[in-house]
């Protein structure tokens, strides 16, 4: 049995991909309102269509959820700190696989350390790549990127999380998948707002290449290896999110590009993960400028056509 914590788009995707296979899940989320009438209808609000498979039991008792050997963290990445704070047990042995995309504010680390951090004794993975919780939620195919330190829990993992169409590919560099999810959303953010100030599809792909570049230059100063930045937790999931409407990335960045407001409930993880990108590339000398320009450009510090001359008015420089 699978614990999944946080019933939102993406944690209620995973949930009814796994029951509908025969995977029992428990699907918990904070709302003990929301929660009994997803117990009654079997409807989420996040997946308009999909009904939920009556293998997955809904609780409003975090404790409740919490008790499977497996757990899946299915809450935007500025919140897993919270989440596993409210979680009393110390999880010995837990398999606690993150499925946020970003990097921590208050500690400018990814998921797997804000786990560690918090449960020293349970064992982090993280879950990533291309894929809407739409798509998931309906069946079609997608291919996710596990990644787990520990080559036989990965392993493990793996089996247990794969369902004929949602494959799972495994790796060990835990940082190379997490900084590819966190940062393909910043720059998301920078096409989004490239395509809504009409600037075109010739400057999205300069922005996604350099974007890439910026991606890669990072995690390799954090350690990890550049083929899985190729994977499809990076180049992958960098496709999907630059070019999808379903983005919600790249729709505030759309947002930004045409100057109107976007709907501030809505998960936009690319932006506090920009603001503490550009912390850290500012600490350790690092060049991040389209981060640095979706940092302002979020932060409401800087314009679209200020964005713009900033980068344009860069030194020339070999590729
Ligand atoms: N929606 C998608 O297509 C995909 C989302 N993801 C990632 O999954 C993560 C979650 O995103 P979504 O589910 O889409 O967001 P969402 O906005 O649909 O849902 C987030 C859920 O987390 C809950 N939550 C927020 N703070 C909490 C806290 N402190 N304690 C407990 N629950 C809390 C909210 O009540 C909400 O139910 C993000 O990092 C996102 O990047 C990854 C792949 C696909
Ligand atoms: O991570 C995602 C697709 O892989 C979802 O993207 P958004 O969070 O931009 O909607």
């Amino acid at each position: 049995m699978i614990g999944i914590l946080g019933a939102g788009a993406f944690g209620t995707a995973l949930a009814v991909a796994l029951a509908r296979e025969g995977t029992p899940v428990t699907l918990w989320g904070r709302d003990p309102e929301a929660m009994a009438q997803l117990a009654t209808t079997r409807l989420s609000p996040h997946l308009p269509g999909v009904d939920l498979p009556c293998g997955i039991a809904v609780t409003p008792d975090l404790a409740q959820a919490a008790q499977h050997r497996t757990l899946l963290l299915a809450v935007p990445m500025q919140s897993l700190s919270d989440l596993l704070g409210a979680l009393d047990a110390p999880l010995d042995g837990a398999r606690l696989v993150a499925c946020c995309k970003g990097i921590d504010l208050a500690t400018g680390t990814g998921p797997s350390k804000v786990i560690t951090r918090a449960k020293p004794q349970a064992l982090p993975a993280v879950l990533t790549g291309p894929s809407f919780a739409a798509d998931i939620a309906r069946g079609l195919p997608t291919a996710l990127t596990l990644a787990c330190g520990d080559a036989q829990a990965g392993h493990d993992l793996q089996h247990q999380l794969s369902t004929r169409s949602l494959r799972l590919y495994r790796t060990t560099d835990v940082t190379g998948a997490e900084l590819g999810g966190a940062l393909k959303n910043v720059i998301a953010i920078a096409c989004g707002a490239c395509i809504g100030a009409g600037l075109g599809d010739s400057a999205r792909a300069a922005l996604m290449t350099r974007g890439f570049a910026e991606m890669t230059r990072l995690a390799a100063h954090f350690g990890a290896r550049p083929e899985t930045l190729a994977g499809l937790s990076g180049l992958g999931d960098l496709a999907l999110t630059c070019t999808s409407d379903l983005s919600r990335n790249y729709r505030f960045g759309q947002a930004l590009g045409q100057g109107q407001a976007f709907d501030p409930r809505v998960t936009v993880e690319g932006a506090a993960t920009a603001r503490a990108v550009t912390r850290l590339a500012a600490r350790d000398g690092l060049s991040m400028p389209i981060s640095a320009v979706v940092a302002a450009l979020a932060a409401g510090e800087a314009t679209v056509s200020e964005a713009l001359d900033e980068l344009l008015s860069r030194p020339l420089k070999e590729e």
